[in-house]
């Protein structure tokens, strides 16, 4: 019943809003959870509804910081496997203890390390008390997460595994498909830059979006501006080389 009442609750909160990705890797600038929290701080005062989070220093930080429901993942590289986030049972633990609202792990169908099975993930994360959050990249996937029991599914692998649509853009044919076939809320994920990305999301059916990399990692959204204005003195250059010769 107390499990029952706050899933409501954080699918309640994150309906139609914005889940924001505060994730910094070892090797980029902003990595240290006492930085994570202060951006998970920022998001909140900006309308933040969800933060998703990597590893368990960063979401007892983010969960001192904000009053807002956490979906915790770790990021943790195996050999032999390509799968990284949430990708064995002792993650799941791991993340169950820091008392995350919300687990993703990945879902999509190739091998996980020790040949350990998705189903047994997502039972273990279901009888600790937390959500699955499924981070699928096809449709077939989503709809296997679905009998499994994931409580939603995000597009985050879309475009991640070799497989899947290839795109620069957020995958909207996948949201679309998903929407129209599950029973579970459809989360986008994956390459939203923008506000109007965001709202085209939802408008093709996600019932929330999260938003990472134009958010939270600076060093891209200063790379976008730096190509951007390149691409325009590119173009003005041989625009004046074209008037000049
Ligand atoms: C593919 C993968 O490993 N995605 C990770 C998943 O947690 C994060 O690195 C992304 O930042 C997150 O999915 C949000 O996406 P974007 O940063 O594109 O808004």
């Amino acid at each position: 019943m107390v499990i029952k009442l706050a899933i409501k609750n954080i699918f309640n909160s994150i309906h139609k809003g914005l889940v924001v990705s505060c994730q910094a890797l070892e090797g980029e600038p902003l990595n240290g959870s006492a930085v994570m929290g202060k951006m998970a701080r920022a998001a909140e005062m900006g309308g933040a509804a969800a933060i998703r989070a990597n590893g368990v220093q960063d979401i007892l930080c983010i969960k001192s910081t904000v009053h807002l429901p956490i979906i915790g993942l770790i990021k943790q590289e195996y050999d032999g496997s390509d799968v990284y986030i949430t990708p064995t049972k002792r993650e799941v633990d791991l993340l169950l203890e820091a008392d995350a609202d919300m687990i993703a792990l990945d879902a999509t169908r190739r091998q996980r390390p020790n040949n350990e099975q998705l189903k047994d993930l997502i039972n273990q994360i279901k009888k600790g008390g937390a959500l699955v959050m499924a981070d699928i990249s096809t449709l077939q996937e989503g709809l296997l997460a679905q009998n499994l029991g994931a409580d939603c599914v995000s597009t985050t692998l879309s475009g991640y595994t070799s497989y899947s649509r290839q795109l620069k853009e957020p995958d909207f044919t996948l949201i679309r498909e998903l929407k129209e076939v599950l029973s579970i809320p459809v989360i986008a994920e994956g390459r939203i830059s923008t506000p109007k990305e965001a709202k085209q999301a939802l408008e093709a059916g996600a019932y929330s979006v999260v938003v990472g990399s134009a958010i939270t990692r600076p060093q891209d959204i200063t790379k976008r501006f730096v190509q951007f204005i390149e691409k325009d003195v590119e173009k003005h250059a041989s625009y004046t080389e074209s008037k000049t010769s």
